[in-house]
């Protein structure tokens, strides 16, 4: 379980974490999202125990960040916005300094290196780090984060920059974590459709602030439907009223309302013209449209 209460951080004068509260039953992935400036890397951080924050209760399972940030480490697994490699190193060397760093036997470090390597299908070929590409050094960074078997990863976008293809690798390689391994994933992403599509629930932040909490479905619940399409046959469609517009669409008609009250009005005027109803879908806000909604 992982629980903010009132969470502040201040820069300075500057506040970017504003009394952020929020739960998040594990294992799941859980998704910060925000625009520019919003928080989430603070936000983050402050879950890492990189940074402390200012005011607030942080607990992650059973510790208490403020207080003891350092017991994190063996639980913990973080993958910074921009990972710093060893440019020389090769990936093998990496990882195996790495294990030195997390006290592994070598042997084990060695297994479970090349384990990671070929779950993430990272074949480096002896390359060092600097001479790899983008997404092979992401997937080296998330092998290191990997490596001590934490039961907590925090990922700071973790496919920002990718190209579609090994990001869409990457985000089903955190739903196998989840689901095989039973980790819980905190992350942020400016890809809504990827946060979408994986995560359990959904935090996002205005200038500090909860904008919205929840699941993809309470947060549609919350944001409201957009707009719903109505699907009718009638006889004789000149008896509907002038001000209905709608189009011919496979032998039906679909008339589109913005409202409630719209709709009604729809069904009531098809039901007067001697028409039927056959069918009304309501289509839910997209992460991007409720993230555009609630603004900078
Ligand atoms: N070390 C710092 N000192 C002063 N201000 C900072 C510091 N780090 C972040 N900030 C400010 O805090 C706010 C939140 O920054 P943060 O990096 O957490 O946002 P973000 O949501 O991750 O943004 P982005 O999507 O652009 O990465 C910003 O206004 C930023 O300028």
């Amino acid at each position: 379980m992982i629980e903010a209460r009132k969470l502040v951080k201040d820069y300075g004068t500057f506040r970017a974490l504003d009394e952020v509260s929020f739960s998040f039953e594990d294992p799941g992935i859980f998704g910060i999202i925000g625009h520019n400036g919003a928080g989430k890397t603070t936000l983050l951080k402050c879950m890492a125990g990189l940074i402390r924050p200012t005011a607030g209760d942080l607990v992650i399972e059973g510790i208490d960040v403020r207080r003891d940030p350092a017991r994190l480490k063996e639980t913990l697994g973080y993958l910074p916005e921009e990972s710093r490699l060893y440019e020389t190193m090769t990936v093998e060397n990496y990882l195996r300094f790495f294990g030195e760093i997390y006290g592994i036997p070598a042997d084990e470090c060695r297994l479970r290196s090349e384990e990671l390597l070929t779950s993430l299908k990272l074949d480096s070929g002896g390359k060092r780090i600097g001479e790899l590409s983008k997404g092979m050094r992401r997937k080296v960074a998330i092998a290191r984060s990997l490596l001590h078997k934490p039961s907590l990863l925090i990922y700071d976008e973790p496919t920002s920059g990718l190209d579609p293809m090994t990001s869409r690798y990457i985000i089903d390689y955190l739903a196998h974590l989840r689901d095989r391994c039973r980790k819980t994933i905190l992350l942020s992403a400016h890809n809504l459709y990827q946060v979408e599509k994986i995560c359990d629930q959904v935090l996002i932040l205005r200038q500090g602030k909860v904008a919205a909490f929840g699941t993809m479905d309470e947060l549609r619940e919350d944001f409201g439907s957009l707009s719903y399409q109505i699907r009718f046959v009638a006889a004789d469609v000149r008896t509907l009223p002038p001000s209905l517009t709608f189009k011919e669409e496979g032998g039906e008609y679909v008339a589109v309302a913005e409202s409630m009250d719209d709709l009604n009005l729809v069904t009531a005027a098809v039901a007067s013209a001697g028409g039927t109803v056959r069918r009304i879908e309501s289509r839910y806000l997209s992460l991007e449209e409720m993230l555009l909604m609630i603004g900078k």
